[in-house]
């Protein structure tokens, strides 16, 4: 099975899917690292020096050929990954995939985003709480049609790391 995981920037994709991962004794696989050791450049570069359009292009070869593995898999994808080029009908339709959501308020992702946003291209250059609370409200209105198709959804608001793996088997088996 390849246990797919998706939610916006920062809801914990990468830390709980290591977590995860180790736990069903599973590889770990995160679509931004693969991209980032397949084009040798860091998600920041590949947005500065060939466009965003170029690193959906290249987000949605990678995860077609991630998706076509037999074996037991956590796949955490970008923050975007969903939401690109069909991604989300491909991993609903995927054998052997369950896909699931990890599901953050607006309030905790601000809060996560306003210390984390260095390595974000997409809302580095934001700098009050004000205008960042504004762009994710936004992005996450548009974006959250395409995370709400998961088959399962996780509430991590609160939780520590453990919690939401236990959750998540929970749900799973
Ligand atoms: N439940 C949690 N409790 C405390 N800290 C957390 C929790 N989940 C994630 N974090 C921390 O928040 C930060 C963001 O988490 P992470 O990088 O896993 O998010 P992501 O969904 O992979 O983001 P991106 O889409 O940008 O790749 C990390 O520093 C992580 O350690
Ligand atoms: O939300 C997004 O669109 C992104 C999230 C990150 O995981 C990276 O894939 C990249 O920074 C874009
Ligand atoms: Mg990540």
């Amino acid at each position: 099975m390849i246990i797919v995981l998706i939610g916006y920037m920062a809801s914990g994709k990468t830390s709980v899917g290591k977590k995860l991962a180790k736990k069903l004794n599973y590889k770990f696989i995160d679509l931004d690292d693969y991209i980032v050791e397949k084009e040798n450049m860091s998600v920041t570069e590949v947005f500065k020096e060939k466009g965003e359009i170029y690193f959906r292009k290249q987000e949605s070869i990678y995860l077609n050929k991630l998706l076509k593995s037999k074996k037991n898999r956590v796949l955490s994808v970008g923050g975007g990954t969903p939401c690109y080029s069909g991604n989300m009908d491909v991993i609903l339709n995927s054998k052997n995939v369950k896909s699931i959501y990890l599901k953050a308020s607006l309030n905790t992702l601000v809060e996560k985003l306003m210390r984390k946003k260095a390595t974000r291209p997409l809302i580095a250059h934001i700098e009050t709480e004000t205008e960042m609370t504004e762009f994710i409200g936004k992005h996450l209105f548009e974006r959250v049609q395409f995370y709400n198709q998961a088959e399962i959804q996780v509430s991590i608001d609160n939780k520590s790391k453990d919690d939401i793996v236990e959750d998540i088997i929970l749900e799973l088996f």
